[in-house]
């Protein structure tokens, strides 16, 4: 069986995306070709599989990617001191156990919480290593005003978290103000401090796949660690087709630049299934590196019970009900 590594713990990296200055040029000649996007992603699912003990691999390593998330409006700490329990201890000891990986110990990449949930988060994951990631700046709409936005980041920073999610102005996108966009953007970066910074570009109110292209060029140039798809909270989430537009974004600005950008799908990812087939693309269009949490991280409510019930499925044959494996 393939073994799944540690993570290094992200935020402190020497390796840091600096950005680099604003540029029209680089974003003005791009272009995305709708078809050839939609039939690459396509074919992702059928042409390569992979099944027993390599799937089981694969899906131990998605767990230790995953930032398990809650962003519900009736969160309580109780919520969140459970879904750090599940942080600490994604899969059953029996399951873990029968696949040898007993000793290991296995954990989700974060958990993902609101501002106020930090300090929660914190405590209950103290000693393990796992970050918690905080969603920010107005999320999920980001229309709060910018030194409001600032202050949020900082607080979740002051907080402990060591891993932000900002949300973009949509509209500087739909507008065409790219300048607007790498400059707030470039502030949230510079308010994360050494807090590592995803920027979700809440893709589903984007409207075409050139300005998810273009969005995502600016937001890296601007100083991003990670691009993100979504909030989860948009009508369309993560595609595949947006993802593999953006995950061609991160390999021509490692081209540009020689930084590796980590990539978030986020939002309606919750089947093994669904997370193999990004494995897959990841693995396919940028490389090994980024099957690991410090390049790739998958945002995900409740994708980890479906991994879970799937790694049971492959140690004993059997499929267990659902209220079995009722967190995540
Ligand atoms: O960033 C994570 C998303 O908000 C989670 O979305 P989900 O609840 O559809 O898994």
């Amino acid at each position: 069986m393939a073994t799944v590594s540690k993570f290094k713990t992200p935020g402190h990296g020497e390796d840091r995306n600096p950005g680099m200055p604003f540029s029209l040029d680089a974003v003005e000649d791009i272009h995305v070709n709708l078809s050839a996007v939609e039939r690459r992603a396509s074919t992702l699912g059928g042409r390569r599989t992979v099944k027993k003990e390599y799937q089981a691999a694969w899906l131990l390593k998605a767990i230790s990617c995953i930032d398990l998330t809650t962003l519900s409006g009736d969160d309580t700490a109780g919520r969140v001191k459970r879904l750090c329990a599940k942080a600490r201890q994604p899969v059953r000891p029996d399951i873990l156990e029968a696949l040898g990986m007993s000793e290991r110990g296995l954990t989700t990449g974060a958990v993902c919480v609101y501002h106020t949930m930090v300090e929660t988060a914190v405590e209950a994951l103290a000693g393990s290593g796992i970050p918690v990631a905080a969603v920010s700046t107005g999320f999920p709409a980001g229309l709060t005003p910018l030194d409001l936005r600032l202050r949020e980041i900082e607080a979740s920073v002051a907080a402990g978290a060591t891993e932000i999610d900002i949300v973009i102005t949509r509209g500087h996108v739909l507008t065409g103000n790219w300048k607007a966009l790498y400059d707030e953007v470039k502030a949230f970066r510079e308010a994360c401090g050494d807090a590592h910074m995803k920027a979700i570009l809440g893709t589903g109110d984007l409207v075409t796949l050139r300005n998810v292209a273009k969005a995502s060029i600016i937001a890296m140039m601007a100083g991003a660690d990670f691009i993100k798809t979504s909030t989860g909270k948009e009508s369309v989430n993560a595609t595949l087709p947006v993802s593999l537009v953006m995950i061609r974004a991160i390999r021509d600005y490692q081209d540009r630049t020689g930084c590796k950008i980590g990539y978030k799908p986020a939002g309606g990812i919750s089947t093994a299934k669904d997370v193999l087939n990004y494995q897959i693309m990841m693995k396919e269009e940028l490389g090994l590196d980024w099957l690991q949490p410090d390049l790739f991280r998958i945002g995900a409510s409740s994708l980890l019970g479906d991994i879970e019930r799937q790694l049971e499925h492959y140690v004993t044959g059997r499929y267990s009900a659902d209220f079995r494996h009722p967190m995540a």
